[in-house]
């Protein structure tokens, strides 16, 4: 039954943020499944009417817009309701239902028809990574989508023919889908990164490839129709330009969020938290918690529901910390996003991953160590052997990732900005440090990287270093090796 017959038609044409908003609960408080191509049709039209002919406000600087220059949107109803009847026809033409057996659940065939109908529909040549290209609304009406809009979008299309085992599933830097009887099958329906081939139509790699972050070891966030929502949501870009967002859409997408949120439907979700962590960091509301609490709560969904596999809850909590100066808080959740990566195996599809991480040790960190450097901080970060502890959990996270890896991870351009950052703590903080030699230390180094899935997730925890029966105080050996020479040569310099 085509989903516009039971929208409220009295909301249209839509004009603010409020009747969106209201259109959205409906959808999610009606009996039936919500239905996520008029979702995404809406929500497109409205980021796209405000995003992509606007005058914008400065992304730093919101300014209250009295009049109603912001707001500007007007959606009629006869166009929605067009969209949305041109997507059901394209899935509906385009699938002879016949030829895929009459079970009332997805067959892994019909998976793959859904996703080449999308994936053959789209331009030749265009800028995959583009803002604004993520919804249905965008796929009919520039027949573009990027990597997580084609995941959708079959999705929304095995939806239309009636399959509901058909679920998103998402990783941190890819979407899949799970269907079948009891959502134990899974497909790839979309691309990923540049370059790779995709491999749509297959189910996710047992290989080797799965132990890299791409799969987060096994623990994706599987969707039910809510939670798709709810991504969708997360999805919307209020971006104008690189500098520049949209107050209105980024006011928008807020509280759809915290509909969302009230209702539960972000509770398993880290990235939909931490996005609306993001959201009420430059913007507060009233009433609501406190955005560091969002970030926390992120954190603490990875941990009860993905067994911690997940590294991007605790990059937003330290990105947080980071901007607000708390420089020992940021360099806590650093080591713990590090902690997860010694779970996996650096592959060529982690590259996303490698970027943020160069960006924390190559960039924020050497921030934080000038900042602090200048003697301003009276309790300084470089006089606390936790922030020293913290800093090299951290690396040795990297490195852990880094083992038994095809790919390397570090190289000369890590090295130098940590021997800076080491060189700048204090030498009776670095005296301080005690290694907590496990007597199995040795055998872990033998042991397959296989081994990673078994014991070692219960890594260093707040990196405080017990003293153990053979204690080695690393801080005497620093003084007798070219480590310090370089340390000491590489302080001079700098
Ligand atoms: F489907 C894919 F392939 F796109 C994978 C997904 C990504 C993503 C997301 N993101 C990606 C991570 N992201 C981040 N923004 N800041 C981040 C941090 F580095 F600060 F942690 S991570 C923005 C929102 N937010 C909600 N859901 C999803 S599902």
């Amino acid at each position: 039954m085509a989903g516009l017959e039971r929208v409220n038609r009295e909301l249209f044409p839509l004009r603010d943020i409020s009747s969106v908003v209201q259109l959205f609960t409906d959808e999610v408080e009606k009996s039936s499944e919500p239905d996520l191509a008029l979702l995404s049709i809406v929500g497109g039209a409205v980021e796209n009417s405000l995003t992509c002919h606007r005058s914008p406000v400065m992304k730093d600087a919101p300014v209250e817009t009295d009049d109603d220059s912001g707001g500007e949107f007007e959606i009629e109803y006869h166009i929605v309701d067009a969209l949305y009847s041109q997507f059901r026809s394209i899935i509906l033409g385009s699938v002879d239902l016949s030829a895929y057996g009459d079970s009332k659940y997805a067959t892994r065939e019909l998976v793959k028809k859904v996703s080449d109908v999308i994936w053959n529909s789209l331009s030749r040549s265009y800028y995959k990574d583009r803002a604004h290209l993520q919804s249905i609304y965008s796929y009919l009406t520039g027949n573009k989508l990027d990597c997580f809009g084609v995941a959708l979008a079959v999705v929304a299309g095995c939806q239309v023919l009636g399959f509901n085992d058909v679920h998103l599933a998402l990783s941190e830097d890819h979407a899949w889908v799970v269907f079948g009887e009891n959502g134990g099958e899974t497909a790839e329906v979309t691309w990923h990164g540049k370059g790779n081939e995709d491999k749509r139509g297959q189910p996710i790699g047992t290989s080797v490839g799965s132990l890299s972050w791409l799969y987060v070891n096994g623990q994706p966030v599987i969707c039910d129709r809510y939670m798709e929502v709810t991504a969708l949501v997360s999805s919307i870009n209020p971006s104008f330009n690189m500098t520049t967002d949209i107050k209105e859409v980024a006011d928008f997408q807020q509280q759809l969020m915290w509909m969302l949120y009230d209702r539960g439907y972000l509770q398993r979700y880290p990235m939909a938290l931490g996005n609306l962590g993001d959201l009420e960091e430059i913007n507060p509301t009233s009433g609501r918690p406190h955005c560091s609490d969002l970030f926390s709560q992120a954190v603490d969904a990875s941990r009860k529901f993905y067994n911690n596999q997940h590294v991007y809850p605790y990059t937003y909590q330290g990105g947080y910390y980071f901007r607000q100066k708390m420089y020992k808080e940021a360099l806590g959740s650093w080591a713990n996003a590090a902690d997860v990566l010694r779970e996996y195996n650096y592959s060529r599809d982690d590259e996303e991953l490698y970027k943020e991480l160069m960006d924390i040790a190559n960039e924020l960190i050497p921030h934080v160590m000038k900042a602090v450097g200048s003697g301003i901080d009276a309790h300084s970060i470089l006089k606390d052997p936790e922030c020293f502890a913290h800093l090299l959990r951290l690396y040795d996270g990297i490195c852990q990732w880094e083992e038994g890896s095809v790919t390397p991870v570090l190289h000369i351009g890590w090295a130098k900005p940590l021997v800076n950052t080491i060189a700048k703590f204090d030498a009776s903080v670095r005296a301080q440090l005690v290694i907590d030699l496990q007597d199995d230390l040795d055998e872990e180094h033998s042991s397959e990287k296989e081994d990673k899935n078994s014991s070692r997730s219960g890594t260093a925890d707040s990196g405080n270093m017990e003293k153990t029966e053979e204690p080695s105080k690393v801080g005497d050996n620093l003084n007798n090796n070219n480590y310090t020479k370089a340390l000491e040569s590489d302080s001079a310099q700098s």
